[in-house]
């Protein structure tokens, strides 16, 4: 299957789960995240503002706020992307394709932060389809020392995503009941 085609099916298997089950399944992966060591040694977390369907991102950002972890959410500019931190989603205001972004605020400079990235699609080699853009294959090419994790739901995970010169896998994916680790 073309990314295109993964896109449409993804985003239908999106559209029929309903708002309790999106927040109750978002909780079990955002638990599952937290539990690894990736997030305990993390100072610095590069989060995102999840829309349409995308694992929420709410107890992340939450548990980082209160435990006094530093939390930086993406803005874009043109073809690029840049990190700001917040402290509330009062920080935050609809921007690019109606997504929250940061507006205002100190820019993150974090090279070793730990980068919840998200994703449309994902296969067992953590090959990632995202919405198109390149934006994360863009700044991952610049910001080599991150640690990457994309939350996913089960039906999120394809029999494979093509993968494209550019693209960059995260190091682990996390689902509600899978670990995908880059190492085995
Ligand atoms: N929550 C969240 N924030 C994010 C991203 C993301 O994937 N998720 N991004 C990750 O890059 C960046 C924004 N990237 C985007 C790239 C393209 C479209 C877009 O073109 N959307 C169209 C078409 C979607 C399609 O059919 O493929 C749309 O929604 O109508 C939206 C956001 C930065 N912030
Ligand atoms: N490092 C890069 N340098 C230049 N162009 C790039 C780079 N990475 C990606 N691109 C461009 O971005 C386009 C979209 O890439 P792709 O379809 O993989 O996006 P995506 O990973 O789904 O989107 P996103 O990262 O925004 O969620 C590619 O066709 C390519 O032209």
């Amino acid at each position: 299957m073309e990314k295109k085609e993964i896109r449409k099916l993804i985003f239908a298997r999106r559209r029929q789960l309903d708002a309790g089950e999106l927040e109750r399944r978002s909780q079990m992966i955002c638990k599952r995240i937290m539990e690894l060591e990736q997030w305990k040694t993390a100072g610095c977390v590069y989060a995102y503002m999840d829309c349409k369907g995308e694992v929420c991102m709410r107890p992340i950002l939450e548990t980082a706020w209160a435990e006094g972890k530093r939390i930086a959410v993406p803005k874009v500019f043109g073809e690029e992307m840049r990190f700001f931190y917040i402290q509330a989603y009062e920080e935050t205001a609809p921007g690019y394709y109606g997504i929250p972004e940061p507006t205002g605020g100190e820019e993150a400079v974090c090279e070793d932060a730990l980068m919840i990235m998200p994703g449309v699609a994902f296969d067992k080699e953590r090959r990632r389809c995202g919405y198109g853009g390149g934006f994360y294959d863009r700044f991952l090419s610049v910001h080599t020392g991150l640690t990457t994790i994309a939350p996913a739901f089960e039906f999120q995970i394809v029999e494979e995503v093509p993968k494209d010169v550019f693209d960059i896998a995260p190091h682990t994916v996390v689902t509600e009941s899978r670990i995908f680790h880059m190492i085995k």
